[in-house]
């Protein structure tokens, strides 16, 4: 049994720093984790890359050879991962040992989560190779200023989750750029009568009906959960580890073995 974390979210959201901070947390805590890399765009990296997707594809080439812009491009390449699943990936993921603990730094655009179907093959794969998958997906806390951008975000990370189908932890990064907490204290965990509240306040009384399905919706999938990832507090990547730990029953495989062997079974 391995473990993955898919590392995903909006451009500039904070993945890659997120990434890099885990990796960094592990080293401490004398933990292995492996961090691969896939965007096809990054060309600098903050922690030990285990594997890179530019080996397979670069967005410089696709770009120049085939004339296409940068977001075409991407789409591109990750069509071609999709494609090369069963090689390349396959081939890959041999160098890993079973119980390897994989976290996946994917690229920012968000059409790749919600209707482009490579990442949902990606990990159906992950998922044949008997890896537990969690999806962490981060927003920017800096985009967390009012309730507008509060539902818009918690509706992108829905339809990631409604198109992965996996757990889900969501996390609001860059907390130390926060001046207010207040502020964002009430949308961590919020209400749904108080979102609905505020939300009404800010837009036209036409937009109450809308309003109130959207509220229901977000309600309803019960996601509208964040913790807060603040890089200069060590107990926070900490907590947010043992969050995905707990989504993955990392750790708890271990837990069964002792019991295995515990002598009151013995008869
Ligand atoms: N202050 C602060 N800045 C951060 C934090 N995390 C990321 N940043 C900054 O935000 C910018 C984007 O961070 P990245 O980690 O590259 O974000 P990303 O989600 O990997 O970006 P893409 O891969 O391009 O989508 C960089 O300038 C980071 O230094 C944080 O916790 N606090
Ligand atoms: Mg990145």
């Amino acid at each position: 049994m391995g473990y993955a974390q898919l590392v995903i979210g909006p451009a500039g959201s904070g993945k890659s720093t997120y990434c890099a901070s885990l990796h960094q947390h592990c080293e401490t805590i004398g933990r292995a984790v492996h961090i691969v890399n896939l965007d096809p765009a990054a060309e600098n990296f903050d922690y030990p890359v285990a594997m890179d997707i530019k080996e397979l594809i670069s967005l410089d080439d696709v770009m120049e050879e085939l004339g296409l812009g940068p977001n075409g491009a991407l789409i591109y390449c990750m069509e071609h991962l999709e494609e090369s699943l069963d090689d390349w990936l396959e081939e890959e993921l041999e160098n890993f040992a079973e119980d390897d603990y994989i976290v996946f730094d994917c690229p920012g655009q968000i059409e790749l989560y919600s209707h482009v179907p490579v990442f949902k093959n990606f990990v159906e794969h992950l998922k044949r190779k008997n890896i537990n998958v969690c999806v962490v997906y981060l927003l920017d806390s800096q985009f967390m200023t009012d309730v507008a951008k509060f539902i818009s975000g918690c509706m992108a990370s829905l339809s990631a989750m409604i198109q992965l189908e996996l757990p889900h932890v969501n996390i609001l990064s860059k907390m130390d750029l926060v001046r207010n907490k207040k502020d964002i204290e009430d949308y961590l965990n919020p209400e749904s009568q108080f979102l609905l509240s505020e939300l009404n306040q800010r837009m036209a009384p036409r937009f109450g009906k809308l309003n109130k399905a959207l509220i229901e919706l977000v309600d309803q999938y019960n996601m509208v959960s964040f913790v807060p990832l603040d890089l200069r507090k060590k107990g926070s990547i900490q907590y947010i580890l043992s969050q995905i730990d707990m989504c993955i029953q990392y750790g708890e495989d271990a837990d069964v073995k002792i019991r295995d062997f515990d002598p009151e079974d013995d008869d």
